[in-house]
């Protein structure tokens, strides 16, 4: 038989966790969640969240925790395939898998939370998840690092949003929300949240003291309407579930900006054998197909007297000096039997934003026959993020 149990929890800035002792200082918010659990005889049993002690460096292949199902895994998917990484699956209920391209490495599929707490304890290497997952359910654990923060897919906002109707009406921001008179150590303001890490932290950080935390897997935009909660914490990307369900975000109610990150763990990167080989691979690989993709190659022609002096008139315009500048080679062509180079074929790299201002600039200085094609990669000589992570691992 299924029975309903409530905790009620104090939270601390220095640590929320849902099994900390209560305190009774002031200054503290308090947390109530409600755990649904099934009555069982009393048991020697242990039941670890995926935390348990660290693991041995016992195996030798490297392995990286992809998203098994949600949102996030097609488009992880398509992401390393853009970077010629396919991931290789014998079937979709079968959780492993490799990526021939690169040895020596094992992709499992989990959910994206227990990634997090695969690293954490030693079981997974490397990771691909939103950055909310890595901050919720990482809580700051030292082991973890961002190797790329910024993977452009998975754009999301943690926010706190409330009802666009009765006391809420004129209520617009954080402020505004801490300052009402209504919430009380009596009467709290009650937040729906799946995020009971990063909820509570953020209202503590921003001193708001007469709080109660409920928790739930999904749907949380029905709490306000049904009367279970004043206010909920929850993502929001199109903002559409918000306001079909007549809530608000408020001026400084964002508690964390997220899209897709490559995270590892510091251990394995510094001690497990061909981890720091893989992951530079791999960055390479992103960081080119991610440069490139904001980018196109145009090429013209254009009527000149040099090299230079085409080159000249490119580097006058702002759209048109190219990642180092334009690539300017002569256009032979035979005149009056003799071989005269009077054009000349420039090729350059332009924002994908910046594309028809470019054009036009191009036109303007004599540019004609403009072709434009997509770019699949832009190796640089080293990436930047790579140089910064060997930095933070002291390497
Ligand atoms: N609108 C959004 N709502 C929720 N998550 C989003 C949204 N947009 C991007 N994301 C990202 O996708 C992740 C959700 O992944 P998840 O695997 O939970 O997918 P899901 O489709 O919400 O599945 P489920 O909730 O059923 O587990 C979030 O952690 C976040 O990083
Ligand atoms: O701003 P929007 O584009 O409307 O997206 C936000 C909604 O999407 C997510 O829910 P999801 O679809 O994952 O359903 P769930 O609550 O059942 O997980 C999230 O929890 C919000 O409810
Ligand atoms: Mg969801």
């Amino acid at each position: 038989m299924s029975i309903v149990r409530t905790i009620f929890l104090q939270c601390s800035p220095a640590s929320v966790s849902p099994f900390s002792a209560p305190s009774p200082s002031s200054n503290r918010v308090s947390v109530k969640f409600t755990v649904s659990c099934c009555s069982v005889a009393a048991s020697p049993v242990t039941v670890v969240n995926g935390n348990v002690d660290k693991k041995p460096l016992d195996r030798n292949e490297v392995r990286l925790g992809l998203p098994s199902k949600g949102r996030m895994a097609t488009d992880t998917l398509d992401l390393l395939k853009d970077c010629q990484l396919s991931v290789r699956q014998v079937n979709p209920r079968q959780y492993v898998a490799e990526i021939p391209q690169i040895s020596n490495l094992e992709v499992w599929f989990q959910r994206p939370k227990d990634i997090v707490r695969k690293l954490v304890s030693g079981d997974l290497d490397l990771g691909i998840v939103g950055l909310d997952i890595v901050n919720e359910y990482g809580q700051g654990d030292e082991d973890l690092i961002l190797v790329h923060d910024a993977l452009d897919y998975g754009d999301c906002r943690l926010s706190l949003a409330i009802p666009k109707y009765g006391i809420f009406e004129n209520v617009n921001s954080l402020k505004e929300l801490a300052q009402m008179p209504q919430w009380t150590a009596e009467r709290p303001l009650r937040v729906a949240t799946g995020f009971t890490h990063l909820g509570p932290k953020f209202m503590n950080e921003n001193g708001l003291k007469h709080v109660t935390f409920s928790t739930a897997d999904g749907a949380l935009e029905a709490a306000p309407a049904m009367g279970i909660a004043d206010a909920i914490v929850d993502l929001v990307s199109s903002g559409t579930t918000l306001r079909e369900n007549n809530l608000k975000e408020i001026e400084g109610g964002v508690i964390l900006e997220s899209q897709a990150v490559l995270v590892a763990s510091k251990r394995s990167l510094i001690q497990r054998k061909g981890v720091l080989d893989i992951t530079h691979e791999m960055l390479e690989r992103l960081e080119a197909h991610l440069k490139a993709a904001g980018q196109f190659t145009v090429t013209a022609n254009m009527r000149g007297s040099s090299a230079e002096e085409v080159a000249e008139r490119i580097l006058s315009q702002t759209s048109l000096s190219g990642l180092q500048g334009p690539t300017i080679s002569p256009v032979f062509c035979k005149r009056d039997g003799k071989i005269a180079a009077d054009y000349y074929a420039i090729v350059i790299c332009v924002p994908k934003k910046a594309l028809y201002k470019s054009v036009q600039q191009l036109r303007a200085i004599g540019g004609s026959g403009v072709l434009i094609s997509p770019l699949t990669y832009i190796f640089d000589e080293e990436t930047p993020r790579w140089r910064q992570l060997l930095s933070n691992l002291g390497l």
